[in-house]
């Protein structure tokens, strides 16, 4: 990627390049300019007009460095932050790409990261490292070559003896400042991130009446990171000082070696004057040699974090030669085995099931027998394992994933609501749409009344996740977004368990009365929901185990009958409590 971006931005980085070499050279032009001056205010009958036209000079150069610094800002700067913004994009079209698998072992916070900390690498090598890299090469060699003709290689020779320990200096600290911000950083993301995790987690942190154990935490984390701080302020500390001294010492030499010939007449006061500027002005170049390497390589470690997530091939593949449907009229499962990528454990063992169009099937079973793991499948969440998932006949890995996700509306087990207004959450994702129609699914998921109580009705925001809504009002109205997408298939994935059971069978069988030809496949622990299911499966461990009508279930007197029964027993307890 970053030698598409310099094979297309090239010319930008060679106008910067240039700039920045007019800088450099143009900077050194004003002690020359200066050293002319005093030399000829020192003699008897100074040239007063010589003088004007040095002054008016300095102002020249000065004008002519204002404007190539700010042009190979532009160049320079400007095409590093481009390349950030083109990779920031790519970056995050690619996340979004990814399938679930991807998403089950990296973690949010490893995500965002790639998104700061190593794209501020990125950017930092390929603006002011390049920056660095030309100060390094270009100043320090036209600065040895302005002090040498100056006042010759013998005193520049001399006067420059100790300045290669700034490169020895700078390298080594280099490395381990950029360790210490490293750990800067680390310490500071482990602390913020635990900030967030204890704000978005307060509700249980307080339940548990555990405080004084998190401030402990926090202020362990918090100390790490100012003891990280510290240690890196030391380093600053002794690099600069070491930095100066030996500058000093160059000072030093230059006065030793150079003040004699001064008073000999072979050099110049004015060029002196002069030398000791370009003393100055090599110090930062001799610095920067030992920057650039550092950079250089944060740079590459973080570009090779970014590419490593950009390579990351998908599970699920798109078809190379795609089969368009226009509906989904029926869906087949034949000897499906599955384990979660990277993982051994079978979830699913040799399930076959056969979904009609209209249908409404019930998926039920013991806890995690794999009815979520079943459904995510159906939805292309995940790849077909072994053996095969047919949609009106055609395998699925034949059908691209948005058309098949677009016409099955998937309803996950945990809410999700963006922290914007109620009926943008039911509209979500739709730019135009009918207001009306939201609210007629809002009535149909029986939140509207819910809603319409709220401040500010359908305009009321959710805040940060929903928190503002009750967790049944939040999944009735996660289910008013699902039914938005008009889709053929409906999955509920028992996402109705916050509401009571009479609101839960009330609002599947008004969804059933009113989109009879719309498929439905409920995932609930409440099995009298499904009493007018045409077809319940019944998972255990993985299996089918049965599968028939709520009627012929409980009449095989097995698994089905007996958890229906234990439910009926618990329903009459909390009756007759
Ligand atoms: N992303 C994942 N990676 C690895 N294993 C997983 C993943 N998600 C679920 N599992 C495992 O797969 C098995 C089936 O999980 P699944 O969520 O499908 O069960 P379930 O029947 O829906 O459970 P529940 O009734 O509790 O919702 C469980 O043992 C679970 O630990």
């Amino acid at each position: 990627m970053i030698k598409d971006f310099l094979k297309r931005r090239w010319p930008f980085y060679l106008a910067g390049i240039i700039m920045l070499i007019i800088v450099d050279t143009l900077q050194l032009l004003i002690p020359r300019f200066i050293s002319k001056a005093v030399d000829t205010l020192n003699t008897s009958t100074p040239d007063i007009s010589l003088i004007a036209i040095l002054s008016w000079s300095i102002v020249g150069v000065a004008l002519g460095m204002f404007l190539s610094r700010f042009f190979w800002r532009f160049f320079i700067i400007g095409s590093s932050r481009k390349f950030v913004y083109e990779a920031r994009n790519y970056l995050y079209k690619k996340i979004l790409s990814l399938d679930m698998s991807f998403f089950d072992k990296n973690r949010s916070g490893d995500l965002m990261a790639h998104f700061t900390n190593d794209m501020n690498n990125v950017e930092r090598m390929l603006g002011p490292g390049i920056v660095l890299m030309v100060d390094a090469l270009f100043m320090s060699s036209i600065t040895l070559f302005f002090m040498a003709t100056t006042v010759g290689w013998r005193l520049t020779f001399i006067a420059l003896i100790p300045l290669p320990f700034i490169i020895v200096i700078s390298a080594s600290f280099g490395k381990f400042i950029f360790t210490r911000s490293k750990t800067v950083q680390d310490t500071f993301s482990d602390m913020s991130g635990f900030i967030e995790e204890s704000i978005d987690g307060i509700r249980i942190v307080k339940t548990f009446s555990i405080l004084p154990k998190f401030e402990k935490i926090f202020s362990t984390k918090a100390n790490n990171n100012f003891k990280a701080n510290i240690s890196l302020i030391k380093l600053w500390g002794v690099m600069w000082p070491s930095i100066h001294f030996i500058s000093s010492l160059a000072y030093f030499l230059a006065i030793v070696y150079g003040g004699p010939m001064v008073i000999k007449g072979t050099v110049s006061l004015g060029a002196f004057i002069a030398f000791n500027s370009y003393i100055g002005m090599i110090v930062w170049p001799l610095t920067a040699y030992g920057w650039v390497i550092n950079m250089i390589q944060r740079g590459r470690a973080s570009y090779a974090r970014i590419r490593k997530i950009l390579e990351t091939p998908p599970l699920v593949t798109e078809p190379e030669e795609p089969v368009e449907i226009k509906s989904i009229d029926s869906i087949k499962i034949e000897n499906l085995n599955f384990s979660y990528p990277f993982t051994e454990r079978l979830v699913l063992k040799d399930v076959s099931m056969e979904i009609k169009s209209g249908q409404l099937v019930g998926i039920v079973g013991t806890v995690g027998s794999g009815k979520s793991t079943l459904v995510k499948i159906i939805s292309k969440f995940y790849p077909v394992g072994k053996g095969h998932l047919f949609i009106n006949g055609i395998d699925i890995n034949y059908i691209p994933s948005d058309i098949v996700r677009t016409k099955i509306s998937y309803v996950p087990q945990e809410t999700f609501l963006f922290s914007t207004s109620v009926e943008e959450n039911i509209a979500f994702g739709m730019e135009d749409y009918n207001e009306e129609l939201v609210e007629a699914y809002a009535s149909l998921s029986a939140v509207d009344k819910d809603i319409k109580q709220f401040p500010e009705g359908y305009k009321t925001v959710v805040g940060e996740r929903g928190v503002s809504l009750s967790g049944g009002q939040k999944q009735r109205v996660t289910i008013a977004r699902a039914l938005m997408r008009n889709a053929d298939v409906y999955i509920f994935d028992d996402c109705l368990s916050a509401v009571d059971p009479e609101t839960e069978e009330k609002i599947i069988s008004s969804l059933r009365n009113t989109m009879k030809d719309k498929t439905m496949i409920i995932i609930t622990h409440r099995l009298k929901v499904l009493r007018n299911a045409n077809i319940i499966y019944v998972l255990d461990e993985g299996k089918i185990v049965e599968k028939g009508s709520h009627e012929e279930l409980l009449s095989k007197g097995g698994l089905y009958a007996q958890m229906y029964r234990k439910q009926m027993i618990e329903e009459e307890l909390e009756e007759t409590n």
